[in-house]
């Protein structure tokens, strides 16, 4: 084996949706997940070396169906090219079907790992428009690769992202909890279809929010982190869901959704009601049985990136 080119890829968690934004806004978070791919030497065999380091490794696939693996292999497709040997190491260090975008970290580690070891012939956005269409929607995959808060609007091949000014005084609280929830079976108890007030009152919050979020206004986003189009659905799935909201908002959290697609919940506060708004939400959560890691953490404003060696 040749170690003379090995590229890390680092992708930040996303939290997608932020209650009223669903399936079009979501924030980067100072939480990472690290892809290390080194180039191997041509065999007869096209076998892939997959390693995984962290606390759930023993979740992640290790052979061809691993997600990083494929969205590194559907780069290259798409450059009709022949994919390189490669050994890949995988540091976990976002929790997986928690709706914190592991799986778009997944994605676009895997595309922007092919791109540089094809020597870069894509540029980010033919980078993003791939990320979303594997991913099948943009909230999660544009903030993993650009970073800070991002509105995206458009369809295949039409993408316009916007991004959204996040003031540093709304400090985002997640409680992740011990259990999984996948994307699938979270979209699985939406409507395909919904009512016009529904509709009227997501657009409404929505443009609250990204005032809210721009000014730091407490009633702006109290009002504005409600929604209608899919935490009525998903919450049945988390236990624990009101408790722990009730918990946070008495705490004084501005609101609180549901991150991604869940079962994290994400409170916002200001700087100094953070640490107590955690420490409520903890408690919360316990009195339903539930263990749940609570941090304070800070929106990331680099998205992804590569260092690379040799
Ligand atoms: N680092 C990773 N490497 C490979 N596959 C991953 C990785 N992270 C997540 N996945 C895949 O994505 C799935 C979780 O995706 P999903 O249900 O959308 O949850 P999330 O909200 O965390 O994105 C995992 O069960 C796994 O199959
Ligand atoms: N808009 C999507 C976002 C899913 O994000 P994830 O981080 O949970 O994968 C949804 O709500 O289904």
């Amino acid at each position: 084996m040749t170690n003379d080119k090995i590229i890390t890829i680092t992708v930040p968690a996303t939290t997608a949706n932020l209650g009223p934004g669903f399936d079009c806004m979501g924030a980067a978070l100072t939480l990472y997940n690290q892809f290390h791919f080194t180039l191997l030497p041509k065999t007869e065999t096209d076998t892939v070396e997959i390693t995984v380091k962290g606390t759930e490794a023993h979740k992640v696939s290790l052979d061809k169906n691993n997600l990083l693996y494929q969205s590194f292999i559907k780069l290259y497709q798409h450059l009709g090219k022949t994919p390189p040997r490669v050994a890949i190491e995988i540091q976990l260090g976002i929790p997986l079907a928690r709706g914190l975008g592991s799986s778009a970290t997944a994605i676009v580690g895997g595309l922007v790992g092919a791109n540089q070891l094809a020597g870069t012939p894509l540029d980010v956005s033919e980078i993003m428009e791939l990320a979303i269409t594997l991913e099948g929607h943009p909230d999660n995959v544009v903030p993993a690769l650009l970073g800070n808060c991002q509105l995206s609007v458009g369809e295949a091949g039409n993408w316009q992202i916007c991004e959204i000014p996040w003031n540093s005084n709304v400090v985002p609280v997640v409680a992740i909890p011990d259990f999984e929830l996948s994307t699938e079976e979270a979209r699985s108890v939406l409507p395909s279809q919904i009512n016009r007030s529904d509709a009227i009152f997501n657009i409404a919050r929505l443009g609250l929010l990204v005032r809210g979020l721009e000014t730091g206004r407490a009633d702006w986003l109290r009002m504005a982190m409600e929604d209608k189009l899919h935490q009525p659905y998903r919450q049945g799935l988390i236990r624990g869901y009101e408790t722990v909201k009730s918990a946070a908002l008495s705490a004084g959290a501005y609101g609180m959704v549901i991150s991604g697609a869940g079962p994290t919940l994400l409170a916002f506060s200001n700087k100094e009601q953070a640490e107590s708004i955690a420490s409520a939400m903890t408690e919360a959560w316990k009195s339903e049985g539930v263990s749940a890691e609570v941090r304070s953490l800070f929106i990331d404003t680099q998205g992804t990136k590569v260092t690379s060696i040799g």
